[in-house]
């Protein structure tokens, strides 16, 4: 029997003072020990779902299930939930330990517990030797471990991180990124990571749920929503692609710019509509003859590893390509890709109908 999940969602909408739903109808599952990220622009409901996971709101419609059991109206203080919030939040009248200690103490622990406890919790953060310092002597990233300390300490079955890294300049936010993913891995206690940086999410999660407009759009591993976005919103957030118009003529086969193209798709009507998406680290540039697609070079953009070239083909698509070759602005170059690097998405279809179709086809 698999385990079940540590949060279920099941058609959970929240509205504000009856304004329209900020979450329409939203069902999802949190595996144990797995780190999550809710990637979305902004506005689209990702703070909403961690408020409503810790007890801060209440939805308006649908239940929240924790460990089987429905908790839509157990306070946040009941909760095994603790949260990390995008300015930490932290006190700063006091020092390291105490801030830390903070929760201990509400409970009433043990001096001695605390200590312990504290200690144990400044160790996973590497902050030991830091506990006497003020809080307004710590920099940035001291302070969001700090800030992660005090979640752990209170041996929460999950901890939701609010943006959590998005005061950090770029190369601490990296390192960063490298030490929230270990700390999960070491505590294996289950992660929900918001953030509207999709780099961030691919390289920190085990899964990701794609929001927008209150809907999730994709859910999936890293891997999965960049190789298969399932519709032009997630190809587009995701990552630069290529989407353009075309048809699937049959299974494996698809016809976009005027040729017909082998592809690893199938299950889909003969002469479907379709998107195309390809990656542009996916086409490689060759001669004009031996191209599959015969392209003009609009422009040329050296990115430090590669050059970004932008191209057209004679039905008037556009094509981005990354490359480490150089081209001439002008001039007519071929295009070539295998054929799994052709991905198909259909118009207006949500990935449980793509997949029940795809399941009756099979
Ligand atoms: N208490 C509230 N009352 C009314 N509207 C709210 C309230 N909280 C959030 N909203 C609205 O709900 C929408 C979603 O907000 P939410 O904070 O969940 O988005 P988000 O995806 O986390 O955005 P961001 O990345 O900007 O933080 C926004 O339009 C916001 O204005």
């Amino acid at each position: 029997m698999t385990e079940q999940p540590i949060i279920r969602f099941e058609q959970v909408t929240k509205q504000f003072n009856g304004d329209s739903a900020i979450l329409k109808d939203v069902s999802f599952e949190i595996e144990r020990g797995k780190f999550y990220t809710l990637l979305g622009p902004s506005g689209c409901g990702k703070t909403t779902i961690l408020r409503l996971i810790a007890g801060f709101t209440e939805p308006t419609s649908g239940k929240i299930h924790f460990n089987g059991k429905v908790i839509n109206h157990i306070p946040a203080n009941k909760r095994q939930v603790n949260t990390v919030f995008q300015d930490y939040a932290l006190f700063p009248h006091l020092n390291v330990f105490e801030n830390v200690a903070f929760g201990l103490r509400i409970k009433k622990l043990k001096k001695a517990d605390i200590t312990a406890k504290v200690m144990e919790a400044l160790r996973f953060v590497n902050l030991v030797g830091y506990e006497g310092r003020e809080i307004t002597e710590m920099s940035g990233g001291q302070r969001q471990r700090v800030a992660i300390a005090r979640a752990i300490v209170n041996e929460p079955e999950i901890i939701l991180l609010d943006e959590p890294l998005s005061a950090l300049d770029l190369k601490l936010r990296t390192e960063m990124q490298y030490e929230l993913r270990e700390l999960q891995r070491r505590l294996g206690i289950t992660f929900i990571f918001v953030t509207h940086d999709q780099e961030e999410a691919l390289a920190m999660s085990d899964e990701i749920f794609v929001l927008s407009q209150g809907i999730i759009q994709q859910s999936g591993t890293p891997t999965d929503i960049y190789d298969e976005p399932i519709n032009r919103f997630v190809a587009d957030f995701i990552g630069e692609s290529n989407i353009v118009p075309g048809k699937m003529t049959q299974d494996f086969l698809v016809e976009f710019a005027g040729r017909t193209f082998e592809c690893v798709d199938r299950g889909l009507n003969p002469n479907e509509l379709i998107e195309i998406v390809i990656r542009p680290e996916d086409l490689e540039i060759t001669t004009h003859e031996l191209g599959q697609l015969q392209v003009r070079v609009d422009s040329q953009l050296f990115r430090g590893v590669h050059y970004e070239i932008i191209s057209s083909d004679e039905t008037g698509n556009k094509w981005l390509v990354h490359s480490t070759k150089k081209v001439v602005v002008g001039e007519s170059i071929g295009l070539t890709f295998e054929p799994e690097a052709i991905h198909v998405m259909r118009f207006g279809e949500s990935e449980e109908d793509f997949d029940r179709r795809l399941e009756a086809y099979a």
